[in-house]
């Protein structure tokens, strides 16, 4: 069994790694790369199955440059909802292949712990159990993979999460303590849990790893990209201060955007998105702070 890593950042080159240990596999990126393994694009998209790492906000446009399907089996491990359009990853890639042949992954999973070959835990979503599980047979012993039929569930959690943890480094960077981070985190999945299931969402999602788990992950350590977009907001840094300094995506960024055009769009309420929504644009956090705990 073949696979193809699309995308050579930190999660497609840490998943390259973890499937190897089981499989052949090859991994390719916008610019050629000195990586064992790395083929054109060709080349990986005549694999089984395929693994994309190509982050939410750029997806649409790199699928619709660049992708033909094969019925190709396919894994899409990025999280986020497009900014641009408020879709979800599922809704971009329903014009390209059918559900039968998609599944998506979710869960506590830092690049640099599952590069050491770190115990980690993963679910595979999809209506298509027999893909989830076949999926989830390609991942080495250190992995422990779980299942879904919670496509919705899953893209809420993995995108949403970034955003609570934003406000989470937020928190970090005001040095407002553990009562109000823990408090933060807490309201934070009970905000991901309402929109997720405006959506049609399983209330379980939001306590199992995709939820709950990622969330505390990514909401708890400056090892979280978007963590770490939160501290700097509440140092006073702008958005393009963080980036060029971060070096690397912060999908929790443009998740927020979505967000905040989705709540006015349908009149949701989601507080803790919509202050990091206007703290991205220049809002200050103490001022966000007030508001979310006055209102
Ligand atoms: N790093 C992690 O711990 C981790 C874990 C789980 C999920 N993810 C998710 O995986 C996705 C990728 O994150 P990452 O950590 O690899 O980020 P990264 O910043 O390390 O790498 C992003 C990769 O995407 C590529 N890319 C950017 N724009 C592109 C475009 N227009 N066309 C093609 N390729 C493009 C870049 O070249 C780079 O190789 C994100 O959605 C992220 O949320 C990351
Ligand atoms: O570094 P982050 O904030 O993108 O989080 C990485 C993973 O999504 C954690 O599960």
């Amino acid at each position: 069994m073949s696979i193809g890593v699309i995308g050579a950042g930190k999660w497609g080159s840490a998943l390259a790694f973890a499937l190897s240990e089981k499989n052949s596999v090859f991994i390719t990126s916008r610019t050629p790369r000195d990586l064992d393994n790395f083929v054109t694009l060709d080349e990986i998209l005549a694999c089984e199955y395929l693994v994309v790492t190509v982050p939410a906000q750029q997806i649409a446009d790199w699928l619709e440059e660049n992708f033909v399907f094969k019925n190709q089996k396919i894994l899409v491990a990025s999280k986020g909802i497009e900014a641009t359009s408020g879709k979800f990853l599922n809704e971009i890639y329903e014009k390209y292949v059918p559900d039968e042949n998609i599944a998506f992954l979710s869960g506590p999973s830092f690049a640099s712990e599952v590069m050491q070959s770190l115990p980690t835990a993963l679910v595979i979503n999809s209506s298509n159990e027999k893909l989830a599980q076949e999926l989830g047979d390609l991942f080495p012993s250190f992995i422990k993979t779980y299942t879904s039929d919670d496509v919705i569930g899953a893209e809420v959690c993995g995108a949403y999460k970034n955003v609570i943890a934003i406000a989470a480094g937020i928190c970090n960077g005001l040095e407002l303590g553990n009562n109000a981070a823990a408090a933060l985190i807490s309201r934070g999945l009970v905000e991901m849990q309402r929109f997720g299931i405006a959506y049609g969402a399983k209330e379980e999602s939001f306590i199992g790893l995709s939820g709950a788990g990622d969330l505390f992950l990514t909401a708890s350590s400056p090892m979280s990209r978007n963590f770490r977009v939160g501290i700097g907001l509440a140092k006073g840094r702008t958005q393009k201060e963080i980036l060029e300094a971060l070096g690397e995506v912060a999908e929790g960024i443009g998740t927020a955007y979505a967000l905040h055009d989705i709540s006015v769009k349908q009149d949701l309420y989601l507080p803790i998105a919509r202050e990091v929504y206007l703290t991205l644009e220049g809002k200050n956090p103490h001022e966000s702070l007030k508001d979310l705990l006055t209102k």
